[in-house]
Order: C-alpha cells, then structure tokens, then sequence
C-alpha cells in the first residue's frame, strides 16, 4: 500500500460537482470521509469542483453547503470558512494549474495536441474495427516546433496531453479494492487541458488534493480508472500521492448508479418529507460499512465506530425499509420537546395549542414520518376516517355495547379507567372484544397509540359523538 497517514495527520475532503442537489450516494461518500477524518483527530475539507458552469448555477452551491450541514457534516476548510489551501472553488484555483502544466511541458511530459474531433473519432474507429481497445495513438507527441508553429497560425486551439511511458507497469494500492496493476501503454496519452484552457477534471482535482495537503481520498468508484492517471500526473510533477480508497457505488431501483443528473433522490426530498439527519447518518453509515453495534448511534459514536477495513466492496441497493428503520429509532431518540419541534411544521395547526407535548407522548411510538402524525392529528382533533376493519369491529358487537358505551362515559367523566371497567361490567366484553371496538369506533382505526392516552385527546365530547356513530352503525 501507499504511505500511510498516521493518526495525527489525516486529511481528507469531499469534493463534489455543484450541479444538482446532492443524492444517498454522495452523502454517502461524504459520510464515509468524513467519519474516516473524524475517527482519527484529523481534518475533513470540502472543495467544490464548479468547472462545469453551465451545470453549476449558485443555487445549487447554496443548496449543496446547506444539506452537508443538515446532515451534521461539518468541515475545517472549505469555501465557506476557507482556510490554509484555498480558495476551495475550483474555477478559483484555475490560475494555479498553469505553472504545472509548463512544467510538465518543459520535462517533455505533456505535449500540444491538434487533432480535431472528427481525427480522434476517425482513429478510435479503425482501433474499434481492428478489436483494439480505443485510445489515443500519440499522432502529435513528436511534432516538430515548425509544425506545431504551422498549426497556431492557422489558429488551431490544441488541447494538452500528458505523455505516458510505453512500456511498463503502474501498481496502484486501493484501500477498498487492494492492489490494481495497469499496462502503461493501455491508458494512451489523455488530456489535461481543453482546447478551451480549462482543466480536465483528473488533473484540477489530483493537483488540488496535492496542494491541500490531502492525504486520503475516499471517493466513489466511478473514479477507480482515474486513479492510475492521477498518479502518473502527482508522480511526473514530484507531488505527493494521496491513499485511495474507492466506495462501492448506491444504486437506484433500476440497478443503475444513483446520478444527480438523473434526478436520484436527494437528501434535500428526505429532509422535506421529515427524514430526520441523525436517521439518514445511521442508515447511510452502515450501508457498505460493518458496525458491530446494531443500536441507533450518535455521530460520534458513528465516527468512533468507523474504520477503512470494514468497507464493503459489494454495491449498496438503496432499501427504503431500512432507512425507515432507522428513522423511527431517531424519533424515539427525541425528547417530546424536540418531537414537537420537529413535527410542528408538518401539521399545519391541526394539534390545539396546550395540547402538543400530550400529543407527542401519545402517538410518537407510532410515528416514522411527519405524514403520520398528521393522521393521528386528525384523528384525534378533527373526523377520523374509517378504514373497513374498523367498520367491521363495529358493528361486530350489538346495539347495547355501545349504548352501555356512552352512558359509562359519562358517568365516568371521561376518566378511561373508571370508563373501560365499568363498560366491562355492564356489557360483559373484555379484552380484545372490549378494546377493539372502542379503538374503532374513535379512532376509525383498528391499531395504533395507547387508547389510555388518545382519550384526553379527542375528549369526552368528541368521544360521546363518535360512540353515537358507531351505535348508528352497528
Ligand atoms: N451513486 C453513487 N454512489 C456513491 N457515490 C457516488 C455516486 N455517484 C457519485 N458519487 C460520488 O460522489 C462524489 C461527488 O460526485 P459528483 O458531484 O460528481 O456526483 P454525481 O452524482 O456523479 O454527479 P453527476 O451526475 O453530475 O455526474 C464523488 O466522490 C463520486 O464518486
């Protein structure tokens, strides 16, 4: 393996693209660099990669910082906060590159390349139709300064290329993977610069981890063939070499990648549905990573937790199931006071003022999403609706059942209690066959929340009302 950062000196970064809102697999690699810096006292950069213009519009900037924060990652460095290696937005940095392209230029390991699109299609072609794998046959490395003279005169706007040994073999460790070896002469001379100036994506982004000092990248493993390139690029410039390790990639339904291009979805659709972060951190963490502790963890804990040897390499499905699991462990994690903060803004004043921590108390166990206690908001405070069991629980006992209902009520003065017992007594119902109906008739609803506790809720009045509807129908 490559050198290796001790505990006192680990860096690592996330550096995504700001062209769309950020989906579970970039939090996910943002997660797993984070918890790595965190896990060993070290330092955790954001850089944003926003060379793409056209696809990096400022909200998405804005959106991009502001979900990292929801989700509890925080950063030392990054274009917020700068720091030591800034500035930490690429199209910022450009200025910086020039001075290693010349360099690169002056050691004869990168040249001007003039082929136009249609030469290099025209090539890969022949190479395809010959079963060779398409790249780059080297047709402008030895170009002579009077051709290429010719060529700039003519206005011709060359790329840059970097200029790769023929022969021989690179090794390259992966912490996820292990050792890779790549033939040389496979990769073919690719490009560094665009014909336009700007920085070819391995290039910006193996320089800026060099020059921040970045000396772990965690990253997904759509950048796995980056790797050897990037490291020929540190190598011919005497730039120091980060450790790799390559994160499997989350997969939609479809079994394709999530992308932000395609519109997966973002932890910005979570947060809107009331996911809560500490339940999207916990699912997430474990998704391609073994925790022993199967309990809900802190982010501390997370972190504590978390070590570069139990990553999977096995792809990660994203499974809806599991992040509700999750979801309902964090709402249970809650105080009620800080359930109430977070429910309030899905429920639409629909909990009467006074009533909202006995609200939280009665039904918080059985809540996952906001959406469900806005059901049982309603339920409690405004008409429930019936489903067919309930309906089918009514009108299961006789007329009498829910007369003695009513009038033990009551006599009771909503105390559910005296009510429950006494309603025993005069019908002779117990267990189940006393609870079930009562459940239904209430709460239009056959499971759910302690009665005990959804009873002061909906109150006596609405009580006796509902309890007149279901004598109605049964
Ligand atoms: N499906 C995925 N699963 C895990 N990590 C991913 C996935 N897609 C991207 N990443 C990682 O997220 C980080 C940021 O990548 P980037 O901003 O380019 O996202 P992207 O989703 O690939 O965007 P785009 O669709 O615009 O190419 C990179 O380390 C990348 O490897």
């Amino acid at each position: 393996m490559a050198q290796y950062y001790t505990t006192m000196n680990l860096k690592s970064r996330f550096a995504p693209s700001p062209t769309g809102y950020l989906h579970l697999g970039n939090a996910r690699t943002a997660l797993f660099a984070w918890l790595a810096a965190r896990s060993m006292n070290g330092t955790f950069i954001l850089r944003l990669e926003d060379t793409d213009q056209q696809r990096s519009p400022d909200i998405y900037e804005k959106a991009l910082l502001e979900d990292l924060q929801w989700f509890g990652i925080d950063w030392d460095e990054g274009p917020d906060r700068g720091g030591d290696h800034g500035p930490y937005r690429q199209m910022e940095r450009l200025a910086l590159y020039d001075a290693y392209y010349a360099q690169l230029q002056m050691t004869g390991q990168a040249y001007p390349c003039y082929c136009s699109a249609d030469d290099l299609a025209a090539e890969r072609a022949v190479q395809r139709s010959a079963g060779k794998a398409p790249r780059y046959g080297g047709r402008c490395r030895y170009l002579s300064a009077g051709a290429r003279a010719a060529r700039e005169a003519a206005g011709m706007r060359p790329t840059l290329r970097f200029h790769i040994p023929d022969q021989g073999t690179l090794s390259v460790p992966d912490l996820v993977w292990g050792e890779r070896h790549y033939a040389l002469a496979d990769l073919g001379d690719f490009v560094i610069r665009r014909s336009d100036g700007s920085p070819a994506f391995f290039f910006a982004n193996a320089i800026d981890d060099a020059l921040m000092g970045v000396n772990l990248v965690l990253r997904g493993e759509d950048h796995l063939t980056n790797t050897p390139r990037q490291i020929l690029i540190l190598q011919a410039l005497g730039l120091p070499v980060p450790d790799y390790g390559h994160l499997p990639l989350l997969l939609g339904a479809d079994g394709q990648p999530l992308s932000k291009r395609y519109g997966a979805v973002s932890l910005r659709d979570l947060r809107g549905t009331g996911y809560l972060a500490p339940a999207v951190l916990n699912y997430l963490a474990r998704l391609g990573h073994h925790y022993s502790a199967t309990a809900f963890l802190d982010s501390a804990a997370l972190a504590q937790g978390f070590a570069l040897t139990q990553i999977s390499k096995a792809p990660g499905h994203f499974d809806a199931v599991q992040l509700q699991h999750w979801q309902h462990e964090a709402v249970q994690s809650l105080d009620d006071a800080a359930a109430w903060n977070w429910l309030a803004p899905h429920l639409q004043d629909k909990v009467p003022r006074g009533q909202e921590i006995p609200f939280v108390a009665a039904v918080r166990a059985n809540i996952v999403l906001p959406a469900d206690a806005l059901d049982w908001a309603e339920r409690c405070f405004a008409t429930p609706a019936m489903d067919a069991e309930a309906a089918a629980a009514i009108t299961g006992v006789g007329p009498e059942f829910w007369a003695a209902a009513q009038t033990t009520l009551q006599v009771a003065d909503g105390d559910y209690r005296l009510w429950t017992k006494a309603l025993q007594q005069a019908s002779g119902q117990r267990g189940k066959s006393l609870f079930m109906p009562l459940r239904a008739a209430l709460t239009g609803r056959t499971h759910g929340p302690e009665l005990a506790a959804l009873l002061p809720l909906i109150g006596e009045e609405r009580a006796l009302t509902r309890l007149h509807a279901a004598a109605q129908r049964s």
